[in-house]
């Protein structure tokens, strides 16, 4: 069967899980280079979703749009549509900075600033005033690094530097000040690439809780990661958006070809 009739015949996925954030026909330009064509995506609410595809495909250009990341970038013009709930997130009226408190993110490398962990955590909320004394930011400081999984390691040295702790407890110690301000979306590029198997596996762990409270969407070149965390999968190729679906189904059964030579390893 060609490729063409496949895609024709597949049937629409259908689920019952409420989408937390709707793409529209999402086309990014780096000046004339256009990086990402027509992608229509849906998010859904608590689960994890993971972008796949070789170096280059775009994976990380769709996560940046979605909290307006890619605004930092000059060359950079995004079309299309992109709705969080009921707010279109590139309306003019929309303010990025409450956004980015929305649509959180942890990036590939740790980057800590140079505070101490207790500083790091308690930033996010000070800038969007969301404690009114300092038993309620402790309060935030405390619960975020419990759902982060670092408070035990770290409950006796909250005034040390962030940059003191291991490559792995960084990220965490990342992922507690991405969550303290109470994001409704958590976006992650990459979040293990710079970590050994074990700070992985934690972080893994982590990313299976933190979704009973968050959407989450992670960007990793790792199929077995992305089979292991997300329930959903998207493949992305040469900036289009080849196939979703149940991450399950994506692993198992892709109808794409495309989707079948990548996870073959075939290309990429
Ligand atoms: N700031 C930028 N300026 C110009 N082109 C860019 C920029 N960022 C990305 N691109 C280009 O856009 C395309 C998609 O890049 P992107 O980083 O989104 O891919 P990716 O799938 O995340 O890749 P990788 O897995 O290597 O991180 C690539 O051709 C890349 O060179």
């Amino acid at each position: 069967m060609s490729e063409a009739m496949t895609l024709e015949t597949a049937p629409a996925p259908v689920s019952t899980v409420p989408v937390k954030i709707r793409g529209d026909k999402v086309s990014v330009f780096y000046g004339e280079k256009q990086a990402l064509f027509d992608v229509d995506l849906d998010i859904e609410r608590n689960r994890v979703t993971s972008l796949i595809g070789p170096s280059g495909c775009g994976k990380s250009t769709f996560l940046r749009c979605l909290n307006r990341m890619n605004d930092t970038i000059d060359s950079c013009r995004v079309t299309g549509k992109i709705m969080l709930d009921n707010d279109d997130i590139y309306d003019r009226n929309i303010d990025v900075v409450e956004l980015r408190a929305r649509v959180g993110m942890v990036f590939q490398k740790p980057n800590p600033f140079p505070k101490s962990i207790y500083e790091n955590v308690a930033y996010g909320p000070r800038i969007h005033g969301l404690a009114h004394s300092k038993a309620e930011m402790d309060e935030i400081v405390v619960s975020s690094l419990r759902r982060a999984g670092l408070f035990e390691e770290v409950k006796d040295r909250l005034d040390a530097p962030g940059t003191g702790l291991s490559g792995g407890q960084q990220q965490r110690l990342c992922i507690a000040r991405a969550i303290a301000t109470k994001p409704e979306v958590l976006l992650m590029d990459e979040p293990c690439s710079a970590l050994d198997p074990i700070a992985t596996a934690i972080i893994e762990e982590l990313i299976d809780e933190l979704r009973e409270n968050f959407t989450i969407v992670i960007v990793t070149h790792s199929m077995q990661q992305a089979a292991r965390v997300s329930q959903k999968t998207a493949f992305f190729h040469l900036g289009k958006l080849i196939e979703e679906g149940v991450t399950e189904e994506i692993f198992t059964n892709p109808v794409n070809k495309k989707t079948q030579d990548y996870i073959t390893g075939r290309i990429g």
